[in-house]
């Protein structure tokens, strides 16, 4: 279709559109028609018609209540019919996979003259490859399915399975060997903790939690032990499957009966007499993905302690949805096995050591977890930055108003806080084994976390005092704050409460008091 032919006119000639039948607004130098539109307006049709607004510019009336996306989507764009002779617009689009230029709206590695000792050019080169993506693939689509609850396209999980991102999200290490990672823009001997952190903190800029979950947290979660644990056969069938998106996997271990106290879990699994098979009975709860997942790797009580066993879903598993704070995207489920016969072959490490394999991987998945919650804050730190500028109270912007700064400080030193804590803690992981980081990284990590969710907690309150009513509005300048002040509960929840994380910080910290210490 040809583009459409853009009138060039001057503000005289839009002062003359002021009527009922012939209205036009300027907004940032472009014209827009609105005769018809007007009665289709969801703000209404008399804020239209008011003397400041038809055949004005309408700039600062428009940005006060209606977000830059308004005027992107297709139906509202075409309303536009010409441009201001000799002026350019003053209002800047993000291109895909630019980086904001809102101070502290970008980590500080990312801020323009500012230095860091972790990142590598090719962290760097890698970050502004993944931004890209995210904008352009991530983004849109989970801004629909959060919306209409349906999982992550198919589409985007093979796109990022091309790019091996979802090998990549599983850390550095030997399932990497092989793959060409980002079109090849990082060699799988050279990826590390930060470029996973990379990929992690671009992808919750889609600010859509529930899509975040979506988008394979249950593969994040569940495919490691599969790849520490699993027996050559079992990896072979499940790691290419899951890693090429044409199956999902999630961990099955949270259930009614036991949340954080893994000890307290009832499914159990008891061998026929044969010796050949387990047969499963119970159910689970709060199961990322798992409404869709094809494989569950699943903690079960055994003969001699815990068990984790994969089960493939068949005969005896059921999932249902279960509904949450956020959208169904997240295929969170209530799973029932019902005497569910599963090879003894799919046993993950030893029987009756289970507690190791679940607890194996919680560093890692808590770390994902922090990795996300910091950026997420920072997102909200940046709506808020901007709508307390262009916002205008009593005349002045909000950021005018002193309780609005100091809002805006606190949550500002938060994201600083929280980005380098998590950073010293990625480096760390970079340079210790997997056993090293499971002795001495348990207790930061869950430390950290605690921290990252209740600052995050904090941070979406404020959010939500600075955005008023539009912070518990769903659509409209706030819907950003109103999502994440939904939302942000998961953070604080997943992979082990707050409470429970702040406690084992310290009490992995007891065990290394000197008994010769005094005050
Ligand atoms: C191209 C021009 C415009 C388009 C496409 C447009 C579109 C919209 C849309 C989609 C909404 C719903 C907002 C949401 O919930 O996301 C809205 C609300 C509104 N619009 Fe407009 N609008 C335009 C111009 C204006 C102008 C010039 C004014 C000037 C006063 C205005 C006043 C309002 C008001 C008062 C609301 C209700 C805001 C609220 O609920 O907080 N609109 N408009």
């Amino acid at each position: 279709m040809a583009a459409k032919q853009m009138k060039v006119v001057t503000r005289e000639e839009v002062a003359k559109h002021n009527k009922p039948g012939d209205l036009w607004v300027i907004i940032d130098t472009k014209v827009f028609d609105l005769s018809r539109f007007v009665n289709l307006h969801p703000g209404g049709a008399a804020v239209l018609y008011n003397a400041d607004i038809a055949g004005q510019d309408a700039t600062e009336a428009f940005y006060s209540l209606h977000r830059q996306e308004v005027l992107l989507k297709p139906n509202y764009a075409r309303l536009q019919v010409g441009n201001i002779q000799d002026e350019t617009p003053q209002i800047k689009l993000l291109a895909p996979g630019e980086l904001s230029q809102v101070p502290y709206a970008e980590p500080g590695w990312l801020t323009k003259g500012y230095h860091s000792p972790y990142y590598t050019e090719n962290h760097r080169a890698f970050q502004k490859a993944v931004r890209k993506f995210v904008d352009e693939v991530i983004v849109p689509d989970g801004q629909a399915r959060e919306e209409d609850g349906k999982r992550a396209s198919q589409s985007v999980v093979d796109a990022m399975a091309a790019l091996g991102m979802h090998a990549m999200r599983m850390g550095p290490g030997k399932h990497l060997k092989g793959l060409k990672l980002m079109n090849g823009l990082v060699k799988p001997e050279e990826f590390d903790y930060f470029h996973e952190m990379i990929i992690n903190q671009e992808i919750v800029r889609c600010a859509a939690r529930g899509y975040g979950d979506g988008l394979m947290g249950g593969t994040v979660i569940g495919l490691p032990p599969i790849l520490n644990f699993g027996s050559p056969e079992i990896k072979a069938k499940i790691v290419p499957e899951v890693l090429s998106g044409k199956k999902f996997i999630c961990l099955a271990i949270s259930e009614a009966f036991a949340g954080s106290d893994v000890m307290g879990l009832q499914t159990t699994a008891t061998k026929t007499p044969d010796g050949k098979h387990w047969i499963v009975n119970g159910t689970k709860k709060w199961i990322t993905n798992g409404t869709f997942a094809d494989y569950f790797t699943t903690g079960c009580k055994t003969e001699d302690g815990f068990t984790v066993i994969l089960i493939e879903r068949g005969e005896g598993v059921e999932t249902k949805p279960i509904k949450t704070a956020y959208s169904a995207t997240a295929g969170t489920a209530y799973i029932t096995f019902d005497n569910v016969k599963v090879p003894v072959e799919n046993t993950l490490g030893q029987e009756g050591a289970g507690i190791f394999v679940m607890l194996s991987n919680f560093n890692h998945e808590r770390w994902v977890m922090c990795t996300s919650s910091v950026r997420a804050q920072r997102t909200i730190t940046e709506e808020c930055f901007k709508w307390a500028s262009q916002r205008k109270v009593f005349g002045k912007a909000l950021t005018n108003q002193a309780v609005i700064r100091a809002k805006l400080a606190q949550m500002i030193a938060r994201c600083e806080t929280t980005q380098t804590w998590l950073e010293h803690i990625t480096y760390q992981m970079n340079n210790m084994s997997y056993k090293e980081q499971a002795a001495k990284l348990a207790g930061p990590i869950g430390l950290l976390k605690m921290y990252c969710t209740q600052a995050g907690q904090d941070t979406a309150r404020d959010a939500q005092m600075i955005f008023g009513g539009r912070g518990i509005t769903r659509t409209g300048m706030g819907r950003l704050i109103e999502h994440y002040h939904r939302t942000i509960g998961f953070d604080a929840l997943l992979g082990g409460a707050e409470d429970v994380l702040g406690d084992l910080g310290v009490r992995q910290a007891m065990r290394n008091m000197p008994a010769n210490v005094r005050l």
